[in-house]
């Protein structure tokens, strides 16, 4: 029960129940491509070593390639596989025409370099968007294959019904696979976008005069609930596990609610979408490959 006493609370951003929708019509669209084309779209996932938080990922990535109609091919290679061998596996499945999408798994262990490897993917398959070429495609406003989770924000952000246009976006955080893709996709929808990162100074500042924050610094409870302006929408990228073993994220969601307009909730926002995402991204690059 929210209390009466708070001047307002946040809508949630409902990452669960929007992922669900659209893997409802991902399956669709699935289900109708594999009967024209005798052929279901495929993903192969391969992860390098046994850290036990990146296997659950690839489990539940499994798990949404099979109930959306998605055949999932899966690689488990041990923690000393070579950066050759793992190169060699690369170049059979971009050579392999049942599988439309790759995904290595991230972070590969040290003696791995994961720049060579994210492009040694074919770019047509490169269902994480990680690829220079993809991330080149966004940069000069012409998307190909999109990095999910801000490809997956976006779809969030849609749901609200607002404006995007000239939109205060402040970004927490300038990673690869997060902060820079984001720009990105808030720079083509029209949105002033604003960047933060580790050399950044008073992100509070930043932070109050954003209409819109993007979270993805990997802080647990970086940003105060206090600094956001009344009715701002926050996206949290964010994931950290608490001691009793629940998840949250880089904002105080509790304190930041009081403020913001739309909030995502940590599980059941962001990370939902992500999969949502992969999966989009495989039909996608399905229909490439067989021409549809
Ligand atoms: N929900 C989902 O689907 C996903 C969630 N995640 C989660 O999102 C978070 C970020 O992931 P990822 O991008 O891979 O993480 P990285 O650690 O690769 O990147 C974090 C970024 O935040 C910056 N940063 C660190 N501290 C601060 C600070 N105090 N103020 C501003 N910026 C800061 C870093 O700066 P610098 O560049 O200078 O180092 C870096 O650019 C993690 O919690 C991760 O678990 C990640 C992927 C998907
Ligand atoms: N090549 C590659 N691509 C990735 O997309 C990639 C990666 N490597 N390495 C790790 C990060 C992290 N990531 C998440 C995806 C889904 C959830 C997700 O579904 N989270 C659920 C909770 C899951 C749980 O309960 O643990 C939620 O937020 O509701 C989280 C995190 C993808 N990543
Ligand atoms: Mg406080």
């Amino acid at each position: 029960m929210r209390s009466h006493m708070n001047s307002s609370t946040a809508k949630i951003l409902d990452g669960k129940a929007l992922a669900a929708r659209m893997r409802e019509e991902i399956r669709l669209e699935a289900d109708q491509l594999a009967s024209k084309h005798g052929r279901k779209p495929g993903l192969a996932v391969i992860i390098v070593g046994n850290d036990p938080a990146s296997h659950v990922y690839v489990k539940n990535k499994k798990i949404g390639c099979e109930k959306a109609g998605i055949h999932s091919f899966s690689h488990e290679l041990s923690a000393d596989t070579s950066q050759q061998h793992l190169l060699g596996l690369i170049t059979e499945l971009n050579n392999d025409p049942k599988v439309d999408g790759i995904l290595v798994q991230l972070p590969v262990p040290d003696h791995i370099n994961s720049e060579v490897i994210l492009e040694a993917i074919d770019p047509g398959k490169d269902v994480d968007g990680f690829h220079p070429y993809n991330v080149g495609r966004l940069a000069s406003r012409k998307p190909a294959l999109r990095s999910c989770t801000p490809y997956g924000c976006m779809k969030l952000l849609e749901e609200t019904g607002i404006d995007l246009h000239g939109k205060e976006c402040v970004i927490v955080g300038a990673s690869n696979i997060v902060g820079r893709p984001m720009a990105l996709e808030l720079l083509l929808v029209g949105a002033t976008v604003t960047v933060t990162h580790r050399f950044s100074k008073n992100l509070r500042s930043h932070i109050e005069r954003a209409e819109i924050i993007i979270a993805a610094a990997g802080k647990q409870g970086l940003i105060q609930g206090e600094w956001i302006k009344p009715g701002a929408i926050v996206v949290d990228v964010g994931i950290h596990r608490r001691e009793d073993g629940s998840l949250t994220g880089d904002v105080e969601f509790e304190e930041a609610s009081k403020n913001a307009g739309w909030i995502t909730p940590v599980p059941g926002g962001v990370g939902p979408m992500t999969i949502t995402m992969l999966l989009a991204n495989t039909v996608q690059a399905f229909k490439t490959h067989v021409g549809d």
